[in-house]
Order: structure tokens, then C-alpha cells, then sequence
């Protein structure tokens, strides 16, 4: 599955710890990450991650592009609801097309864990199911 890792600044450190617990799962999937949270999540962890754009310089868009493309499985975006964002409408665009494609989205770390604990069980498997019908 491709996962894709996003964090806005104070969220950064809970990705990270995240990720961290959740190393063993993450590490059988392909990475992508907006550049700034892949570098941190890269250095903390030592995972293979594939760095895109800095989410305000168009990762954001990138990773969106990639779900309109049908090439990205599942999102984590660890949000900061407290904190405006120059490029809000970025934000809010990968948002509106998680749920345009049906891509399983977690914006906070209380999702994110069922989300990679169902992924882990095999509680996800409708893109491959509907790949198979293609
Ligand atoms: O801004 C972001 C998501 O909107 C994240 O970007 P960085 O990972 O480059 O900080």
C-alpha cells in the first residue's frame, strides 16, 4: 500500500512518535511524505521514505495528485487546528480529495491508530479487491 505521512509544525512531534510505535507496520508499505515531515520522520526512524515538495511550496498538491491519479492508498495528516496555514486551500483541496477517491484519511492520532491497526488486520483491502475487478 502507498501511505502517505503529512504533519503541520506542532504536529510534527506526534507523527514522529507515532510513526516510531508503529514502525514495524509502517516499515512493509511505500512512503511518501510532504518534505519537511518526511526528513524529520526519515532521521528519527532511519524508514525509506519518498520526500516530496514542503507541504506550503505544493507537497500538499503533490500528494493530491496522486490520489487523482489513483496512486496513493491511505493518508495520515496530523492537522493543526489551532494554527492558520498560508496555503490553506492546499489543505483543505488533499481534504475534499481523500473524499472524492474514498482514501482512508486520519487527521488526528486517535484515527490514525485505528486506521494502521485495520490496515494491519487486513481491514483495508478494498483498493486491491477493486484492483482485481479491473
Ligand atoms: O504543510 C504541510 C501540510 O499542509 C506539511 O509540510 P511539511 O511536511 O513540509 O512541513
Amino acid at each position: 500500500m502507498k501511505i502517505a505521512l503529512i504533519a503541520h509544525d506542532r504536529k510534527k512531534d506526534h507523527l514522529v512518535q507515532f510513526v516510531i510505535a508503529y514502525r514495524h507496520i509502517f516499515e512493509e508499505h511505500d512512503l511518501f511524505a510532504t518534505g519537511t515531515t518526511g526528513q524529520r520522520i526519515m532521521d528519527e526512524t532511519g524508514l525509506d521514505i519518498t520526500l516530496l515538495r514542503s507541504g506550503p511550496l505544493g507537497g500538499d498538491q503533490q500528494i493530491g495528485a496522486m490520489i487523482a491519479n489513483n496512486d496513493m492508498d491511505m493518508v495520515f495528516f496530523f492537522r493543526d487546528p489551532l494554527t492558520a496555514q498560508p496555503h490553506e486551500p492546499d489543505v483543505t483541496a488533499l481534504i475534499r480529495l481523500c473524499d472524492l477517491y474514498h482514501i482512508p484519511l486520519a487527521t488526528n492520532m486517535g484515527t490514525a491508530e485505528i486506521l494502521l491497526k485495520g490496515l494491519d488486520a487486513g481491514l483495508v483491502d478494498w483498493r486491491l479487491i477493486q484492483e482485481r475487478r479491473q
